[in-house]
């Protein structure tokens, strides 16, 4: 039987605990018998994940970090996202182009409008349909204040050029997260991160189960809780 890929990312500032939740969501989808793709940006290639160590270890202007963040984005979607959709498997991106918005745009004060340009031109010419831009069919949004972000980031491990940025800056990105999901409000669903494991756990299945991607609440996986 052939099916319809779906495209799944997970946003929020670090420390928000997407990441914690990726496993799991892999797990569950497979459980129905789905073959699901886990990756991340920026990277996600080869090439990709080059762009990555530099954009998160070498020192750059926002226009330089915008221009990498989607140069790794375009090869990404080439080489396994748009590949792995159009063999309608399920595809878990830890972060997209909301990242982007958030960070270069929001955080950096990157021009909006010249991002949506860069989307534009990254996200389109691709699959089926060439004219249109590919986005993720769901976004999931673990929305958590930078405070409490940055208190179990403390001490996790040696921070790179974002995890080093103060709290002023988080406060901008999780602003710039908020406002993606007003703009939005079909493709965001909000998580709220603030909770303990399981029960940011719940919330995340019952998105998928309401969308009827999952058949059932799935228990929160051991590891996890
Ligand atoms: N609901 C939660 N309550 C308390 N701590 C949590 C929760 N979820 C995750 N954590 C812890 O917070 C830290 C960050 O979690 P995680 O790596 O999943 O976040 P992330 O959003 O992927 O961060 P980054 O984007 O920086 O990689 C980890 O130490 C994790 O164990
Ligand atoms: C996709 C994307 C990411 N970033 C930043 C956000 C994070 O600080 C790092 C990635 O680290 P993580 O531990 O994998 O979350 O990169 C960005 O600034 N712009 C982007 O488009």
């Amino acid at each position: 039987m052939s099916r319809t890929g779906l495209f799944i990312s997970l946003e929020g500032i670090d420390g928000a605990g997407k990441s914690s939740h990726l496993d799991g969501l892999a797990q569950a989808f497979r459980a129905q018998g789905r073959t699901v793709v886990v990756t991340r940006e920026p990277g996600g290639t080869p090439l990709a994940e080059q762009l990555r160590a530099l954009v998160l270890h070498q020192p750059m202007d926002a226009l330089t970090e915008a221009l990498l963040v989607f140069a790794a984005r375009r090869d990404h979607l080439q080489q396994v996202i748009e590949p792995a959709l159009a063999r309608g498997e399920v595809v878990l991106c830890d972060r997209f182009t909301d990242a982007t918005f958030a960070y270069q745009g929001a955080g950096r004060g990157f021009d909006l409008g010249q991002l949506a340009q860069l989307e534009r031109m990254v996200q389109s010419g691709l699959g089926p349909d060439p004219s249109r831009l590919r986005e993720p069919d769901l976004t999931l949004w673990f929305d958590l204040p930078a405070d409490v972000a940055a208190a179990r980031l403390a001490d996790a491990r040696a921070p790179d050029r974002f995890e080093a940025e103060p709290a002023l800056f988080f406060e901008r990105v999780a602003q710039g997260y908020a406002a993606r999901a007003s703009a939005a409000p079909q493709r965001f669903a909000r998580i709220d991160a603030g909770q303990d494991r399981h029960r940011v756990w719940q919330q995340v299945t019952a998105q998928l189960v309401r969308r009827g991607w999952l058949a059932i609440m799935v228990p929160t996986p051991q590891g996890l809780a």
